[in-house]
């Protein structure tokens, strides 16, 4: 019963909202009995404040830390003391505490029914706007919007080009101060905004594209897209993109760059999630066999497809699922990303466009890759068996597919795997490891894990991009499932011993 009524000031060094400032807590005593506790007093209060907040559209998140008489102003009153004990009916109590403006909460769609956006990347020159022109004009059953940004003079013919594909696309948002890995994220926010008004306003809309410069690193656009609620409530990242110039990629590839700084082909290359090896009608096909396989050691588990101006099927570029978690636990991404080395239905495409001369070469090299896939499934088979570790290393794998020495420092990716549970406790500490390693042991630019958490019947999806991570429940482990943990990760000059390590310490002993 409340047989209390005390009213409520607030400290003057607070800075209120207007709405809050506009009321005078005379009109609002706290009618409370003796016996609850002061902080339950607080509580009241914060919940009174939040909800005038809330109502005036400005909602905040209250939290008080200092509540005393105003009898008696110097003395804190112990959050666990009873009212009753320090308060007589009519008196007055001050308040100070952090008001802070409270996250926007956007209402949750399922993944399904948000709008997939495409990012389409490849080094300048690679055939992004052809491929471009090719998808808005070949078919007509998708509504597609593109954002576009232009970096510095563009020509005439250039120009014109643009033009013409845009004609086709249900709408265009250009951003034209620079390129989208440069400039703040703002930028890509807005355009995303633009979209979605005209999308409320009632526009139909299957797919967006944002096309990036050539010079555009991925990974701020991704990050943009992982980080901000607005866009990733109502939009879906289907996949990343890239075209590689079957003759320049791999010129673009071993382009010195300043030590602190990113090769673009490489994030390109390393982000993405599929690649359209472009421009096949320019190089012979021991030079598309080469730059296949250069691109398959950077990137172990993107698809590679083959294409000449651009041509390729549009379910290609669409449904991809890269960034979707309950998709990528169906993947089994080690034997995916094996499959993908010896992807020989690309491969085939691939050689059929080139020339039939290559096929002694091809026959070599996918002798010499099953040798090296058939080793590691029984070396697998084994260490399965055993319990032991089993440790793949994808760049050896392509080493010995391609002649390549295995220590190139530079990107490339390798996955772990093994049987048995990773102890919860553990979990942590080995994201934490991974999110903060040291420049000597390399930089992780992304990784994909299904892992088998000790006691705990999901699988569990992790994903990351950079410092930006993800994770999240998957399916349950059927009844009699194997408990195997997998992680690929493609990253920088890695310390590979030193990952296993981290990664063999998170199970049971
Ligand atoms: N031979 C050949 N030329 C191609 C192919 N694809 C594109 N091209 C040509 O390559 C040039 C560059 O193509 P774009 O589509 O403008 O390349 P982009 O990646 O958009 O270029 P930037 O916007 O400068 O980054 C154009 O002249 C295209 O016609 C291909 O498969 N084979």
């Amino acid at each position: 019963m409340a047989d209390l009524s005390l009213t409520c000031w607030f400290h003057p060094g607070m800075k209120l909202p207007a709405c809050l400032a506009a009321v005078d807590m005379k009109d609002y005593p706290f009618k409370v009995a003796g016996d609850i506790l002061i902080m339950e007093l607080m509580e009241k209060v914060e919940a009174f404040v939040e909800e005038v907040c809330d109502k005036s559209g400005e909602p905040v998140q209250f939290q008080i830390q200092v509540l005393w008489n105003s009898k008696n102003n110097k003395k804190a009153l112990n959050p666990g003391d009873k009212v009753g004990g320090n308060f007589v009916d009519g008196d007055t109590f001050g308040i100070h505490g952090d008001l802070v403006t409270a996250p926007k909460s956007y209402p949750k769609i399922p993944d399904e029914q948000k709008l997939p956006v495409t990012i389409l990347t490849g080094f300048l020159g690679a055939g992004k706007t052809t491929l471009l022109n090719y998808i808005l004009q070949e078919q007509r059953e998708k509504k597609i919007a593109v954002i576009e940004n232009e970096f510095g003079e563009v020509s005439i013919d250039d120009l014109l080009l643009k033009k013409d594909k845009f004609a086709f696309a249900e709408k265009v948002v250009v951003m034209d101060n620079g390129c989208m890995c440069c400039t703040i994220r703002g930028d890509l926010i807005d355009g995303f905004r633009q979209i979605l008004d005209e999308v409320e306003k009632g526009a139909k809309l299957d797919q967006i594209i944002i096309e990036t410069t050539g010079m555009a690193d991925p990974v701020p656009i991704v990050r943009t897209f992982m980080t901000s609620e607005e866009i990733s409530s109502r939009l879906r990242l289907d996949g990343v993109i890239t075209v590689a110039d079957a003759k320049n990629v791999l010129k673009r590839l071993d382009d010195e760059v300043e030590e602190d700084r990113v090769n673009e082909a490489y994030q390109q290359v390393a982000f993405c999630d599929k690649i359209l090896l472009n421009k096949l009608d320019l190089v012979s096909s021991e030079e598309a066999i080469q730059t296949k396989e250069r691109l398959r050691e950077i990137n172990a588990f993107a698809k590679i497809v083959p294409a000449v101006r651009g041509r390729v099927k549009l379910s290609e570029l669409t449904n991809i699922r890269a960034h979707d978690m309950s998709n990528f636990v169906h993947a089994d991404i080690e034997k995916e990303a094996m499959g993908k080395m010896a992807n020989m239905g690309g491969m085939a495409a691939m050689v059929a466009m080139v020339a039939m001369v290559a096929m002694a070469k091809v026959t070599m090299l996918t002798a010499l890759r099953t040798t090296a896939m058939k080793a590691m499934a029984a070396m697998a088979a084994m260490a399965v068996d055993t319990k032991v570790a089993m440790l793949l290393d994808m760049t050896v794998a392509t080493a010995v597919a391609t002649g390549r020495s295995r220590h190139d420092s530079r990107v490339n990716s390798f996955s772990v795997v093994r049987e048995g549970e990773v102890l919860p406790e553990k979990l942590g500490k080995l994201m934490e490891t991974l999110g903060t390693l040291p420049p000597e042991q390399g930089v992780i630019f992304r990784i994909k894990g299904i892992l088998a958490v000790k006691n705990h019947p999901f699988k569990h999806v992790f994903h990351a991009v950079m410092d930006v991570s993800d994770e999240d429940d998957a399916e349950a482990w059927a009844p009699g499932e194997k408990r195997i943990t997998k992680m690929v990760f493609i990253g920088k000059k890695l310390d590979k011993p030193f990952i296993r390590k981290i990664f063999e310490d998170c199970f049971e002993k």
